[in-house]
């Protein structure tokens, strides 16, 4: 199967009213109330290939949990089209639902009053899966996740982290292709946090899945994602790979190197200036708008001259989205 997502000149409009303050207001809301439309997502295109993992960025309201949804099959678009392993989720749910696993990190598909290990045999009777196959696959996620030591344990009795871990392993406990994350790790610990990207590595590199992820966690982002998409207000404002959007964002890096011979001549690199010169001491900055990201600079420095020392300073991915939204706001 091709666990590809494929979204085209996607939209959703929200109507709602709106409640006037007061006590006569609230009457007059009633008798003639107030309409609002909100243009949550507008004319959004993008693709993931069967296998990547993307990561779908913006700020706080920007429409990222309703493109999810509409994906998910939970919306349905007022315009545009999307296609989630060859099916139009929101037309078939169910037929979408084999093919796809999703975690919203602040809630759980789990029974509440259940031990974990009850629900995920629910799951398996759900999802038809055979009994080997759904006890390796718990093996294997025990193995990744530590699943064993909290599973007989009730859901509403679980820490936010084993709870995150178990929404994890049931979300994919059916073998889907797609896996939609909404912020997984939100909350958890460091330790955690760096179990379910590990986690989630194992499953686009090993098993192949194809993972959208939102999260506002940049560290997450340098972690698990080659490539973004960044959307504002509803638009799609940006979409390439880290490399790409480090280049045009966050041109501030510097390699500092102490040359092995004080008196080596420095002679031009492509993309590459020299910004300052002491003796030993280089330092190197992005030259024009074709400038390598700060460890292909490091690598052609290296390669030339030799070198005893050196030191990075790069623009921390925070500041090169920050960039990036700033642009986004201006166009
Ligand atoms: N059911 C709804 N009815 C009306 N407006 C909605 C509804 N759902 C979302 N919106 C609005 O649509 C916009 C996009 O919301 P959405 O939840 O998709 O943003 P988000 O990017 O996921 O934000 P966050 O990072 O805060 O989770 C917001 O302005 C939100 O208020």
């Amino acid at each position: 199967m091709n666990g590809s997502i494929e979204v085209r000149g996607l939209s959703r409009t929200f109507h709602t009213t709106v409640r006037r303050p007061g006590f006569g207001g609230a009457l007059r809301s009633l008798v003639n109330p107030e309409k609002v439309t909100k243009e949550a997502v507008t004319d959004v295109t993008f693709s993931v290939a069967a296998g990547e993992l993307l990561a779908l960025l913006g700020p706080n309201g920007a429409g990222k949990s309703t493109t999810i949804k509409m994906l998910t099959g939970i919306l349905t678009p007022t315009a545009g089209e999307a296609r989630v392993a060859g099916v139009v989720p929101y037309e078939e749910r169910e037929r979408n639902a084999r093919n796809i696993g999703a975690v919203f990190g602040q809630r759980t598909q789990l029974w509440w009053d259940l031990p974990v290990r009850e629900s995920f045999a629910i799951l398996r009777d759900i999802y038809e899966v055979p009994k080997p196959e759904h006890t390796a696959r718990l093996q294997e996620f025990d193995d990744l996740l530590d699943l064993s030591s909290f599973w007989d344990t009730r859901v509403r009795h679980l820490s936010l982290g084993q709870r995150v871990r178990s929404d994890l392993a049931a979300a994919l406990l059916h073998d889907p292709p797609v896996v939609f994350l909404d912020e997984p790790t939100i909350g958890m610990d460091v330790v955690v946090k760096e179990q379910v990207r590990e986690f989630l590595r194992h499953q686009v590199e090993e098993r192949g899945r194809t993972v959208l992820l939102t999260t506002h966690d940049m560290t997450e982002v340098e972690r698990l994602a080659e490539r973004v998409v960044l959307i504002n207000n509803g638009r799609l404002v940006l979409d390439g790979t880290l490399d790409e959007i480090r280049r045009e964002f966050g041109s501030t890096w510097q390699v500092r190197v102490t040359l092995a011979d004080p008196h080596t001549e420095i002679g031009p690199l492509p993309g590459i200036a020299l910004l300052r010169r002491e003796g030993p001491q280089a330092v190197f900055g992005p030259d024009g708008p074709d400038a390598p990201t700060v460890h292909q600079a490091l690598k052609r420095v290296i390669e030339r001259y030799e070198v005893t020392d050196l030191a990075l300073d790069e623009a921390d991915l925070e500041d090169v989205m920050r960039a990036a939204y700033v642009h986004a706001e201006g166009v």
